[in-house]
Order: C-alpha cells, then structure tokens, then sequence
C-alpha cells in the first residue's frame, strides 16, 4: 500500500507543545536551527546532507513521543498512484480541506465542480475518536541520476500522518481502514465514468500516471434498461445476469473461476447493441472500454493494453468479425508451405508469422488466459452482424457466456419506444401496429426514428401515424419482394414440366392438357417436336 512507518520525524505538528518548552522558546530554537541548517546545506554534498537528515530522524525518533506514517503516491515497482494514496487524498479533500490554509483547485475530466485539495507542504489536523491526526502534504526531488524523459517524474509526492505514540494502536487498527474506505467511498461518489478508447501506438506517450495507452472522455451516454426496447421477459435475465456477476465475488472464488463474464451481442444493424452496451455500464457503474482492434499491431500491444485498464471496466470490441481475419487464422496451411516453414520455437515471435497483426490466440489469450484474471472484475462484450462468420472458439461458453440475440422491434419493444419518445402508454392506433409488427420486419431504430416528433409539441397522433405509415409501406414492399421470388418459383414448376415434356413426348401431349382430338393441332404438334429433335441432333 506504500505506507512506511517511523517513530518520531521532524515533522513535529505544531499543535501540539506537549515537552513543556514555552512557545516563545521552541520557536526561537527553531528559527536559530534552521538558519544553522541552511547554512550549513548550501555547503553540503547531496549524500552527506541525506546522512544528516537521516541522522537527524534517528535522533528525534529516539526522543520524541510522535509517529510519522509516509504514504507515497507511487510505489516502487510502478507506475500507477498508489491506491492508499489516492484514498489518502480524497478523504483530505472531503473531509478537511476545508479547515486548510491553502488550497489547491482542479477541474476535473468532464466535471461541473472545482474539486479542492490541500496544497502541497500544508498541514491539516483530523479529530479521530478523541485522537489529534495531524497530515502534511510533502514533495521532495528524487535525488537520481537517470535522465528522466519526463521531468514530473523526479517530484516525489507523499502524505505525512503524524500522532502521539498512545494513538497507535487505534490509529493501525481503526484510523487507516477508516481513511481508505471513506477515500475510496468518496472517490466513487465524485466518480465521472469514463469512455476510454486506444491510442495508436505512436502515442503512447507519458503521462503523469504513466503511459498513456488509453484515451478517455466522460461517457454520457443516457440509455438504461428502462428505455431500451426489447422483450422484458429477456431484459430482465440480462439484468439478473449482470447482478449475479456484479456481487459474485465470493462466489467466483469458491468456484475457481476468474471474476470476468463475456457478453456476445449480436444482430442486423440498428437493433440496439451499442446501446445495450451503454445500458449495461450505466447499470453496473463501469467505465468502458471501446478497443479497436484494426489499431492494435502485435498481440504483446494487446496484452499491454489489458495491464494498462484500472477499476471495474467493460470492454467492448464492435463488430468483431469486421476488425480482424480471425477465421483466416485457423485456416490449414498447405503441405509446401509447412516444409517451408522452419520448426517454430517457443521463443519465437507470434506476430512474425502474422504480419505484426493480432492473431485470434492472441485474443483467446486477451478474453481468457492468466492475464485477464488481473485485477478484479470485468466485463467483456463483443458486438457483430454476422454471428455465423466467427469462429466458434471465440463464441463458445466460458468465452462469451451468453449470447444475446438483438432483434427487430416487437411490440413490448414499441411500448417501451412510444413511452420514451412520445410519454404514452395507450393509443388507439396500438392494435393496429401491433398487428403490423408481427407482420414486418422494422429495426427499433427505425421505430424510434418514426416516434421522434418534429417539432416541441409532441403531436402523438401524427407520430403514431407515421409509423402506421411506415410499417404499412414496409409490408407492402416486403410483398412486392416477395412477389417476384414466387413468380420465379412457379416459372422455374413451368420450366421443369416443359423439360419433362421434351424428355418423354407421350405424357407431355396428355399432362399439358393439348386437344388430342384436333387433328392440325396434332399435326403441328409432332411438326414441332420433330424440328426439336432436329436441331437437338445438330447440336
Ligand atoms: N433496442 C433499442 N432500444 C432503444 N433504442 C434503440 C434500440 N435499438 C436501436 N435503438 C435506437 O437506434 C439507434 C441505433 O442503435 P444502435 O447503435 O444501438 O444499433 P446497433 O445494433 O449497435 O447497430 P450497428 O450494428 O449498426 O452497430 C440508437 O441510438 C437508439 O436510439
Ligand atoms: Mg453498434
């Protein structure tokens, strides 16, 4: 957590006077030892003044009845801000920032509101349980000797909590928990969830969090599962589903299985998969994360991108089977080219025989392998028009755990369109659509489309009516497509008999029905089918 923990610091809060100097003495000696020290620093080599300071510490630890805790904003291995300090931070903000002398202000992503923190090097003091807690903000330079590429890097930012040795106890066992759950509770309180997309490779340029992998913008999109037209009775498993994932923590871990659930959405377009989607994350209060495929170069960058995701999250790749030759994949080499071929290694490249280019075990890998069990929850959904075009390793149970089928709009989906787009329940004209769209096939895009009123006053008639309109026009052209189908079918019947007449001449004459009595029309007939025989012979 980045927490490190010493007896006694400098950092001595100024509330407290508790040795029995008098104020007017301890600043005085102050005053006169910081002047010494400044002094004497400007002489002084950087390791000989770090052995002092050190030096010092151990001193005052030796002697004082304080205990300083540090918590550092990153810790040693990584990149990331530690969580301890993030929560740190956030519980300062909403709790004391308010009792601070100076402030630091910051709009953040996508935010409405100024959020205020205390500024750097300032001191607040926190009442716990009777207990005085006193936090200081501190930034130091890292004194190293890497050229850093990005110069925010040397800051080293920390909080300092510092309490009298008698809190301990209280301060380890009931203080910090308090502080991190309350951090983090405010932190999901001031949460804008997020949008992410991936960067091109170029830019994975540093941020102060790291690279930057992943770009991101608030998500706002409005959808629920309230306004999204589907059959209730298949909404409400999607919804129980999704509640089931969310608080089955302890039972994925009883089970063995990594806390992770894939999502197949599929159907023509316009049926309302992206928008499911958003529905789903303004449920579960996850951030999502939209990956385009075609951007990715090398399944390592995929796996990169997957380390680099933070919190509860949804990934979605839309229309999979458009964003990569997966099927292309699996296809059988021919024996020429095998011989060709050197025996791979394991340490062989992937990407070398694939062009750079993701491969479908690449992205078995991304769904299911070690990898993406790290890190805690997550959702991943993919989107596509065609189900039948991927392969079915990708598709199958474990992988996406459940396939949701979008279809076209029924009329529970049509209730739910004319209660959010017109505010009504019942109509007259309901019967009849409803009757239409068991009749025709239209999106509930386009439903929606020919709810959508055109002007401030909602006219529902007109609305509806236009709808009435719409499905009518559609029926009808579905008939007239269906029209020439039937003709062609009863032509190519036609054709058929008239073959069968040509193979056999006898039941021709009776199964077509000629007057056999006619004699010219007999005549004629054997004219015909004599000069048929000729030209046949001549081919
Ligand atoms: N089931 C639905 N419920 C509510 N609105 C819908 C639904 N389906 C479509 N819509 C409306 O139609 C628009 C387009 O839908 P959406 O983008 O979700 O379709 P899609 O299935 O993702 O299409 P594509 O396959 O082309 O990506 C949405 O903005 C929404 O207004
Ligand atoms: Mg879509």
């Amino acid at each position: 957590m980045g927490l490190e923990m010493v007896g006694g610091d400098a950092d001595v809060p100024a509330y407290d006077s508790g040795f029995g100097y008098g104020w007017a003495g301890v600043w005085s000696t102050l005053a006169s030892l910081l002047f010494l020290w400044s002094m004497v620093q400007d002489h002084l080599p950087f390791q000989l003044e770090d052995h002092l300071a050190a030096l010092a510490r151990r001193v005052l630890a030796a002697v004082s009845p304080y205990v300083t805790i540090t918590i550092d904003e990153h810790a040693a291995d990584s990149f990331a801000r530690s969580e301890a300090y993030r929560a740190a931070e956030a519980y300062l903000s909403a709790t004391c920032a308010g009792r601070a002398a100076r402030l630091r202000a910051d709009l953040p992503d996508g935010s409405d509101r100024v959020s205020l923190a205390v500024d750097d090097h300032v001191e607040v003091v926190d009442d716990f349980r009777g207990a005085r807690l006193c936090w200081r903000k501190t930034k130091t330079l890292r004194h190293t000797n890497v050229i850093a590429w990005n110069p925010r890097e040397e800051e080293r930012r920390a909080y300092r909590l510092t309490f009298h040795r008698r809190h301990r106890a209280l301060v380890e066992a009931a203080y910090l928990p308090h502080v991190l759950a309350e951090g983090r509770a405010v932190t999901v309180r001031n949460r804008q969830r997020r949008l992410f997309t991936n960067n091109t490779s170029g830019d994975w340029a540093g941020g102060e969090d790291g690279p930057r992998v992943w770009s991101h913008v608030k998500l706002e999109h409005p959808s629920t599962f309230a306004t999204l037209a589907m059959d209730p009775a298949r909404k409400q498993e999607i919804v129980d589903d999704l509640e089931m994932f969310r608080d089955g923590k302890e039972y994925y871990a009883s089970v063995g299985k990594a806390w992770k659930r894939g999502y197949l959405l599929f159907g023509p377009p316009g049926t309302g998969k992206s928008t499911m989607i958003a529905a789903m994350a303004n449920f579960l209060d996850y951030d999502v994360y939209d990956l385009e495929l075609t951007a990715v170069k090398s399944n390592t960058e995929l796996r990169r991108l997957f380390i680099e995701t933070t919190g509860k999250f949804i990934i979605v790749i839309e229309d999979i089977d458009c964003s990569i030759d997966l099927t292309g994949k699996r296809k059988k080499s021919n024996k020429n080219d095998k011989k060709k071929k050197k025996k791979k290694m394991p340490w062989d490249n992937d990407e070398e025989d694939n062009d750079g280019k993701v491969t479908l075990s690449g992205l078995l890998n991304f769904i299911d392998g070690l990898w993406s069990a790290c890190g805690g929850e997550r959702i991943i959904i993919f989107t596509t028009n065609h189900k039948e075009k991927l392969d079915p390793a990708l598709i199958r149970r474990g992988r996406m755990d459940m396939h949701i089928e979008m279809s076209y709009c029924c009329f529970e989906g049509f209730k739910v369109l004319a209660n959010n787009y017109l505010g009504v329940a019942e109509h007259e004209l309901f019967g009849e659509i409803r009757r239409l769209l068991e009749e025709v096939n239209m999106t509930p895009a386009d439903v929606a489309e020919n709810l959508m009123p055109r002007s401030k006053k909602k006219d529902v008639d007109a609305c509806l009516g236009k709808l009435v309109k719409a499905l009518k026009e559609a029926s009808r052209e579905a008939a007239l497509a269906a029209k020439p189908l039937a003709l062609n079918k009863d032509e190519d019947k036609d054709e058929e008999g008239t073959d069968e007449d040509e193979d056999d001449d006898n039941s021709s004459i009776t199964s077509s029905g000629h007057d056999s009595d006619s004699d010219d029309e007999e005549e004629k007939t054997t004219k015909k089918k004599e000069a048929k025989k000729r030209i046949n012979k001549n081919k």
